[in-house]
């Protein structure tokens, strides 16, 4: 207890939450006296390196982002704006990853069908962040410059969209080099039109897929045993398992508390 409250203070608020505290404790030491040169980061995008609402009302995700009408017609709007539909299915507590995997292929699917016929122009996705409210959580600028100046990579996986991605987190300027991102790339033509996405879609149940695929851009990794894993997601423990290491999972959730206190080793709610 003297440790969270002494070094780590924020873990001793009542909205954190721990299955086994001294576990928790016992690793925090474990990765503390490894020192940074053990330690890598892999944490999702959407929801959890951004905020999930301000002032009462939702912060975009990278999808969300791009209903701008400087990319999308006002007949897309009404046809993309899936959300309310589909993510109560994506944090249904009650529904098995293999009940909503089926869904959550057809909900991305749908959206980057809407979105490759409204030919998105490149150029354009810098400004449609500027004039969105995406917003990264509280103390973001320190997490990035620690990781950076500690040389410690931090692995975005995130099944949002890279390129919008990669904009919110430079035009925040913490879009470093030790940042390495997995995500749904779009394909422009040569003129700069979105033309398809990249690869084989990333979704919230398949990153585990997508982490295999990029395999090459994991092999600098390794060497670093100690893996903290930052999700919002029971879709997100899945990160770290394919690479045989030792990991704290920190997750962010508003509700579901229960099957994510089953899931992760810090809840904060
Ligand atoms: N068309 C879509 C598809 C997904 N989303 C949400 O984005 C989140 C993905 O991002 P992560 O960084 O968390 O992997 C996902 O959890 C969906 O809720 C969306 O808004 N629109």
């Amino acid at each position: 207890m003297k440790l969270f409250s002494v070094q780590i203070p924020e873990l001793a608020k009542c909205s954190v939450l721990m299955r086994e505290r001294s576990r928790v404790e016992e690793t925090i030491h474990a990765m503390q006296r490894a020192g940074a040169g053990s330690l890598q980061v892999i944490s999702d995008f959407d929801m959890t390196l951004t905020r999930f609402a301000h002032n009462g009302k939702r912060v975009p995700t990278t999808h969300n982002i791009l209903d701008n009408r400087l990319l999308i017609d006002e007949d897309c709007t009404k046809k993309v704006n899936l959300l309310n539909t589909y993510y109560p299915i994506e944090i249904d507590a009650c529904r098995t990853a293999e009940e909503k995997l089926p869904l959550m292929v057809e909900w991305w699917t749908k959206v980057h069908e809407l979105l490759i016929q409204q030919r998105i122009r490149k150029d354009m996705l810098a400004r449609a962040v500027e004039e969105s409210s995406a917003m990264l959580r509280d103390g973001y600028k320190l997490f990035f410059d620690r990781l950076t100046e500690q040389q410690v990579p931090l692995l975005i996986f995130s099944a949002g969209v890279g390129d919008v991605l990669e904009e919110v987190i430079r035009q925040n300027h913490v879009f470093y080099p030790n940042v390495h991102i997995i995500s749904n790339y779009m394909d422009f033509d040569q003129t700069g039109v979105l033309r398809a996405f990249k690869g084989q879609l990333i979704h919230t149940f398949n990153k585990r897929e997508g982490a295999l695929s990029h395999a090459a851009g994991l092999r600098e990794l390794q060497g670093r045993p100690n893996v903290l894993l930052l999700g919002d997601s029971l879709g997100d423990p899945d990160h770290g398992e394919e690479m045989n290491v030792e990991e704290t999972r920190i997750l962010k959730v508003e509700e579901r508390k229960e099957s994510y206190i089953n899931s992760f080793d810090i809840v904060c709610w």
